[in-house]
């Protein structure tokens, strides 16, 4: 015969078993995916990732900008700059900004993630599919906002505030003063270098039920694995980044994109020569081998660009 508490004691036995095994698997990494697992190693062997964490970078992207920087010169120590970081987040390349860049040039990160900047940084958290972000950006330059101290942007400009006025206002003047001329040009075209290292991710969209209107999901910092998905969501965001180009980027201006190359490259690279006149692409050697991304890198915009033909000829 049993005792009366054998029943208890076996099922609080087959328990401790199950949490043993959980906690050896999870000491021993069996419980990751074999692609997270992957991606772990591939880390912490990696020399640029120790490399940034040493040298205090954000993420090893930096190195990425570096090598870009080297070959291309986009940011002057002699000369103050107005430099746009486009999906800044967690803010690498905007370290590299600020460190090659005059120390009065200034430095606005936009990301859809809500994130910190690195010091001497200002940011916004905006979506740079929405116009609305592009006016944020020509206010934040323009005016001179500090958005390290207070949030004044916001304050002063408000979300339905329209200040088109001022820039029909400046064209409005003496276009033949040459001090007036100037005014217009850097209202009209704020920003001197633009980069974008945005990347989209897949929305999980399988398993739970979106009950959100404003989709936080719908960024990423990963690719899906899917080609031509992944492709298609890179050259939307690359076009998002050259109409701030055209419309905020003043004539003489450098452009940097992050491309996941596929078959729309040449039609983005016809896109670009109607608004630079040097093209280029590059892959800098702390970009992974395996991965499609590669940087598509404009030089000295044209003036009076025509935004109807970029896209349609
Ligand atoms: C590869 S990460 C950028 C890394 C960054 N260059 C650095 O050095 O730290 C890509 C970023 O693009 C941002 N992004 C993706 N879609 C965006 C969008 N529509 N508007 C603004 N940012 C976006 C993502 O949130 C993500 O932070």
């Amino acid at each position: 015969m049993f005792p009366l508490g054998y029943p208890l004691l076996v099922s609080r036995a087959i328990f401790r078993g199950v949490l043993l095994r959980r906690c050896v698997r999870l000491q021993s990494g069996k419980s990751r995916s074999s692609s997270q697992n992957k991606w772990l190693d591939r880390q912490s062997n990696d020399h640029y990732t120790k490399e940034a964490k040493l040298q205090d970078f954000k993420s090893r992207a930096a190195f990425k900008l570096i090598e870009i920087d080297d070959k291309f010169q986009l940011f002057k120590r002699n000369q103050h700059q107005s430099i746009l970081d486009l999906g800044f987040a967690p803010g690498a390349w905007s370290q590299v900004a600020r460190m090659r860049s005059n120390e009065n040039s200034v430095i606005l990160g936009v990301d859809i993630l809500a994130c910190k900047p690195p010091k001497g940084v200002n940011s916004i958290q905006a979506n740079i599919l929405s116009k609305k972000t592009q006016e944020y950006i020509r206010w934040f330059f323009r005016d001179n906002f500090n958005l390290n101290r207070v949030d004044t942007l916001d304050k002063v400009k408000g979300f339905l505030h329209d200040d088109d006025n001022n820039i029909t206002n400046n064209n409005s003047q003496d276009a033949t003063s040459p001090e007036n001329f100037e005014n217009t040009v850097r209202s009209r075209y704020p920003v001197d270098v633009i980069v974008s290292d945005m990347y989209d991710i897949s929305s999980p969209n399988t398993g739970y039920w979106n009950n959100l209107t404003n989709m936080p999901y719908y960024r990423l910092a990963n690719t899906t694995g899917i080609k031509i998905k992944d492709h298609e969501q890179s050259i939307d965001l690359c076009d998002a980044a050259l109409v701030t180009a055209i419309d905020l980027l003043k004539p003489g201006g450098a452009f940097v994109c992050k491309i996941y190359t596929g078959k729309s490259d040449a039609d983005f690279k016809r896109r670009l020569r109607h608004v630079f006149n040097k093209v280029a692409s590059f892959k800098p050697l702390a970009s992974r081998q395996e991965s499609k991304e590669t940087y598509f890198v404009g030089l000295q915009k044209k003036a009076n660009v025509d935004k109807l033909k970029v896209f349609t000829e």
